[in-house]
């Protein structure tokens, strides 16, 4: 589908709908609705149904205790208005990755790392110039190194499959994901950690975001979880030692990294901080959510995809003598559509925010809006993914969505790297530097999947959000055919 991008002009020009309530009682009862009576998905739809638009206001998080400014924000829940957040002549970034509230720096060794500054930052240009050398320089070996830990993950699921008859993907995907990226950014042996590395990152990651996170308890304790959780930031200090163990790994490793950011102007001490952020958190946390997301959704996806998939795969390695190389996961449309389709169910980065530099004007697809200098915006992705107007039957899993000429159109209205899918990341831009290898880790665990498995069956457990669904395998069978 077609749409031109600036259509301000054509179109009405309305008062942004949206009820805030009292002061202070209306932020809490829309964080109450928010995160645990109706959940995050149902209370925005309900709330576009009320307003008929998909442009509106809300509270999102309490101001009076946590260190918040201001709670409202303005929800962005289409495909169209959603570009906006990428504007950089138009939004500020800074301090903006989770919201109205940025967590202490004191968790970053007193740094605020390159995630949340804004590009026009000099910082975040050099940083992000430092990942994408990084990552190209990985390339060659990004492939042999994952495909020894995924080897490691199905060997653990086929053990407890056999002796249990179920296996908890999560608890192995989740471990194997912080320390494959540790091995393959730093040359860093899980045993250096102790196999702890996950553990503290675990931990970090919870204390830091835990102001906006669930911890999932019974819906009747939600005012606990609430009360005590969400109304004052967590110390850092309960994480101190967890951090500092993996923020001297990184430092102590042989990376050729530091001497690179040594010409940038950059001390080693900054950039390790944003190398521990980069990888436990922008790396790891998306690649968590997203692993799980791929394993159920293909699961939903059902057996005739698992054929679909093993065929196109098997047959393209086999081609290719046998070895999967980065050229070889190109010649696989299926499952490249699959991994597009599986970022759109469950985009793992739901939220993206900003702050309007300046007033303007956002549209979405019936109405133009005027929004307000210093007004923060809200992009909720797990909606803008499913814009009716854009994806025709938009709640359901169609594995070969993006493939051919019209689906690879799609992609322009897709943004779940924090920028359209077909926009590469710049120093310049706040497009996720990691998006290709990303991409790569995917596409190669459903080749390596494929490559020994025809097919699988597992149960589904609940999503949490910044942690992902809980994906049980029940069954795995082993490929029959080469
Ligand atoms: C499916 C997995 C991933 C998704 C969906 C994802 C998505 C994102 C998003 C949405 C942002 C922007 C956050 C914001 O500014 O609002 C981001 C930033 C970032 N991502 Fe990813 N990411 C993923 C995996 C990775 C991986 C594997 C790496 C490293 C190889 C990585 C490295 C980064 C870094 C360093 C930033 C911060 C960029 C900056 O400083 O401006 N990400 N990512």
């Amino acid at each position: 589908m077609a749409l031109s991008d600036d259509r301000s002009s054509e179109l009405p020009l309305k008062e942004i709908p949206g009820d805030l309530g009292l002061p202070v009682l209306g932020p809490i009862s829309d964080r109450y609705h928010y995160n645990y009576l109706e959940g995050h998905t149902e209370f925005i739809k309900s709330r576009m149904e009320e307003y008929n638009s998909t442009i509106f206001r809300m509270n999102l998080l309490f101001a009076e205790f946590i260190n918040v400014p201001d709670p409202r924000v303005i929800v962005l829940a289409d495909a169209v208005s959603f570009p906006i957040l990428f504007d950089h002549s138009k939004v500020w970034k800074k301090d903006a990755l989770i919201g109205n509230y940025a967590p202490s720096t004191s968790f970053t060794g007193g740094y605020r790392v390159s995630a949340y500054l804004d590009p026009s930052d000099e910082k975040h240009g050099k940083l992000k110039s430092l990942y994408l050398g990084l990552f190209a320089s990985i390339h060659h070996k990004l492939i042999p190194v994952s495909q020894t830990f995924f080897g490691a993950v199905f060997d653990k699921l086929e053990a407890d499959v056999a002796a249990k008859g179920e296996a908890s993907f999560n608890t192995y995907s989740d471990d194997m994901a912080v320390n494959l990226l540790l091995q393959v950014f730093f040359d860093i042996d899980p045993a250096k950690l102790r196999n702890k590395g996950p553990a503290m990152l675990n931990r970090w990651l919870g204390v830091q975001f835990l102001p906006i996170a669930s911890v999932g308890l019974p819906k009747w304790l939600s005012w606990v979880e609430d009360t005590l959780l969400h109304t004052f930031p967590c110390p850092s200090f309960l994480v101190k030692s967890d951090y500092q163990k993996i923020y001297d790994a990184i430092y102590t490793s042989s990376t050729p990294v530091f001497d690179e950011a040594k010409k940038l102007g950059l001390s080693k001490e900054e950039t390790c901080h944003n190398l521990v952020f980069m990888t436990g958190a922008n790396a790891y946390a998306g690649c968590r959510v997203h692993f799980r997301a791929l394993m159920k959704w293909i699961h939903i996806g059902g057996e005739n995809l698992h054929k679909d998939l093993a065929n196109e795969i098997r047959g393209v390695v086999k081609s290719g003598g046998g070895v999967v190389t980065l050229a070889s996961l190109e010649k696989m449309p299926l499952t490249k559509s699959v991994v597009y389709e599986v970022l759109r169910m469950e985009p793992p980065a739901e939220n993206h925010y900003a702050t309007a530099k300046e007033d303007m004007v956002i549209s979405s697809h019936g109405a133009s809006f005027q929004v307000k200098k210093g007004e923060v915006l809200f992009g909720y992705q797990p909606l803008a993914a499913r814009d009716p107007k854009i994806f025709e039957n938009p709640n359901e899993f169609i594995g070969t969505r993006f493939m051919g000429e019209e689906g690879e159109k799609l992609l322009r209205y897709c943004y779940w790297f924090n920028e359209r899918q077909t926009v590469d990341p710049i120093p310049d831009n706040k497009q996720c530097p990691g998006k290709d290898t990303a991409l790569v880790l995917a596409r190669l665990l459903v080749v390596e999947f494929f490559l020994r498995y025809d097919t699988f069956t597992a149960d589904i457990g609940n999503f949490v959000t910044l942690i992902g669904s809980t994906v049980t395998i029940k069954t795995l069978t082993k490929a029959t055919s080469d």
